[in-house]
């Protein structure tokens, strides 16, 4: 190997590239810049702490969260109350913060994430707000001049609250929850926080509990914002509510939203501009105006509104694009295969739809349909637009409830269950409009299939704890890819592949939950000629292992050529059911489809 593909290699390795930061970091502490430069970079650790936790909130899981400030607020108020007043020492006082910071975020987490559309932003707000004025009226916590005498953090008397120390202190800290970050986007946990903002239908047909995966990263978020209040609390020497209140909340979002909420480095990055961008123009300002004041605030609204037009993923998605990507290492090969379910024999019911009707207020969608699905069986399920097709798919899956009729899987009622507890039990669908992460690769997105099948939380995954399951989790999605010959594709990223492709990949996912059911619903639409012979080619091999399958259509050659049994709905009412030959012969269902009475 040369030395430039060497070089090369070395750059795309992820440890390297980690050990070459970490390495910049302990440079840039004993190199002989000026101490205002290491207290400005200080500031900057205090803020990037704040703003990973929103690429995490806001950037992956697409939360937005005005309150952070106020959970800085905790971990500062939380450690400068118990040190000044209790006499703790700091290392006690930061679990103390962090302590105090899960139970509110996990309180206020599980009332507001509940919440939809422009109102988690503003519940956090009103949070922020409303523990602002909190921290400024308590006695306790000296009202709005604070607590002062903060102690110093110091190691065997040694005072690392400022310069040099500090900075290594802040940026280990830094780095740490960085590269923690980056551990759980790449990571089971991490694919179900990025399904959860795909599409939280798909998310939880995948078994993610959407509402569980939203609190744990309002709790990281915070937890992460609460560290930095500690530190904060020893590095200032004092605290007062001021840089804990809405505005502070807004700037972190900010600095997130300036440098790239998607990206971890991005963040940290709007950190840096934020902060120079801010001093040079607290001086310059002023003097152009000829009168004082926060006019700062004016440009960042400006620049805000300008990033947002023109580099909407912020301006790392412009840097990054020139940085050496770490490619993924096929190291699966020797992991353990993921235990499989027991499946049904041949032959046994797998599905029974007992007498199911569903109502939209006047409308009978579903009327009392009932068939069955056996093990082995490929069964078709077909009617013209609006007949009822999809209502019944998602009565299945658990996404709709029932208004009467009961439907069994293997024996057991999975009525009213939720679909993902319906996903537990082996039952895998796909989406009539592909849903899946553009931006991830194949491989990752079907591994999203096998999230039932780990179970490492965002802790191991962070502390890297889970690499056998992901390894496991992993192999299972290559092979999955492999058996329905898309295994070339696996490093591609999904958003660049083709409508055929895509639908296999759904495919290759829902594979990848060791299903004993797959509902398909319309696998065959928007796709070409070539690519629906694939598709029949994949479906009969499916069968030929004993799969059982719900197939949803509208492409007849398709139905016709590869299923067992066919249900006919129209109007909401079963037609008729029958082997593909009596559907074909039936007068009834030609009507249905030409349009003629019956
Ligand atoms: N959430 C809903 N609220 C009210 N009406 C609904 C809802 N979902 C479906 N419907 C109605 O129920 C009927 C059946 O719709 P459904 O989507 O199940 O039909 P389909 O056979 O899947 O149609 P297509 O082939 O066009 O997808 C339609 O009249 C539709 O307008």
């Amino acid at each position: 190997m040369s030395f430039t593909t060497q070089l090369q290699h070395w750059a795309h390795n992820a440890k390297i590239q980690r050990v070459v930061v970490v390495a910049c970091m302990l440079l840039y502490a004993v190199s002989p810049v000026p101490e205002f430069w290491i207290t400005q970079l200080n500031y900057i650790a205090l803020y990037s702490l704040v703003i990973l936790g929103l690429v995490l909130l806001t950037g992956i899981g697409g939360l937005t969260s005005f309150g952070q400030a106020a959970f800085v607020g905790i971990g500062a108020y939380t450690s400068a109350y118990l040190t000044v007043h209790m006499g703790w020492s700091p290392w006690l006082t930061v679990f103390a913060g962090l302590f105090i910071t899960g139970i509110s975020a996990l309180v206020v987490g599980w009332i507001t994430l509940r919440m939809s559309g422009h109102y988690l932003p503003l519940a956090t707000i009103a949070w922020g707000l409303s523990l602002y004025y909190l921290m400024g009226n308590l006695d306790a916590l000296g009202k709005y001049d604070g607590i002062l005498g903060v102690p110093a953090l110091t190691v065997w008397g040694w005072d690392i609250s400022q310069g040099r120390s500090f900075f290594v202190l802040a940026w280990g800290m830094v780095l740490f929850a960085a590269f923690a970050l980056l551990n759980l986007m790449d990571s089971r946990t991490g694919r179900a926080i990025k399904a959860m903002r795909a599409s939280t239908l798909m998310a939880e047909a995948m078994g993610v509990d959407t509402l569980r995966h939203k609190v744990g990263i309002f709790l990281i978020a915070a937890l992460f914002a609460s560290l930095s209040g500690w530190l904060f609390a020893h590095f200032q020497r004092t605290v007062n509510p001021s840089p804990f209140g809405l505005k502070m909340g807004i700037e972190y979002l900010f600095m997130t939203v300036l440098g790239g909420a998607g990206y971890v480095w991005g963040a940290i990055s709007g950190a840096v501009m934020t902060k120079l961008l801010e001093d040079e123009l607290q001086v310059l300002l002023p003097k152009l105006l000829g009168t004082s004041g926060s006019y700062e605030v004016i440009v960042f609204g400006i620049v805000l509104v300008l990033v947002l037009k023109y580099l909407p993923d912020g301006v790392w998605s412009l840097v990054g694009r020139f940085l050496p990507k770490p490619n993924r290492v096929e190291d699966w090969h020797a992991a353990a295969a993921l235990p499989e379910r027991a499946k049904p024999a041949l032959g046994d019911t797998v599905l029974e739809v007992k007498d199911i009707r569903k109502q939209f207020g006047g409308l009978t969608a579903v009327n009392n349909i009932g068939f069955s699905i056996q093990a082995g069986q490929i069964v078709g399920l077909i009617g013209p637009n609006g007949a009822g097709k999809s209502t019944t798919f998602n009565l299945i899956t658990g996404v709709l409830g029932l208004s009467s009729g009961e439907v069994k899987f293997r024996g057991q009622t999975i009525s009213g269950l939720p679909s993902r507890e319906i996903a537990r039990r082996g039952m895998s669908r796909t989406f009539q409009h592909v849903k899946m992460i553009p931006e991830m690769t194949v491989l990752e997105n079907v591994a999203l299939g096998a999230q039932l099948r780990g179970s490492k939380g965002a802790l191991s995954s962070m502390l890297r704890l889970d690499r056998a399951e992901e390894q496991s989790l992993l192999r299972e999605a290559a092979r999955q890819l492999e058996r329905i010959g898309m295994g070339h594709a696996m490093h591609e990223l999904a958003g660049n592949l083709a409508m055929g492709p895509q639908r296999l990949l759904e495919i290759a996912r829902a594979l990848c939950s060791d299903p004993a059911l797959l509902l398909l619903d319309e696998p065959a639409a928007g796709l070409r000629h070539k690519e629906k012979q694939a598709l029949a080619a994949v479906l009969r091999q499916l069968r030929s292992e004993g799969m059982s399958i719900l197939l949803v259509e509208h492409d007849m050659d398709l139905v016709m050529d590869v299923t067992d049994h066919i249900v006919v709905m129209e109007f909401g009412t079963l037609l008729m059911q029958g082997t593909p030959e009596e559907v074909q012969q039936s007068p009834k269902v030609r009507a249905a489809y030409l349009g003629v009475e019956h």
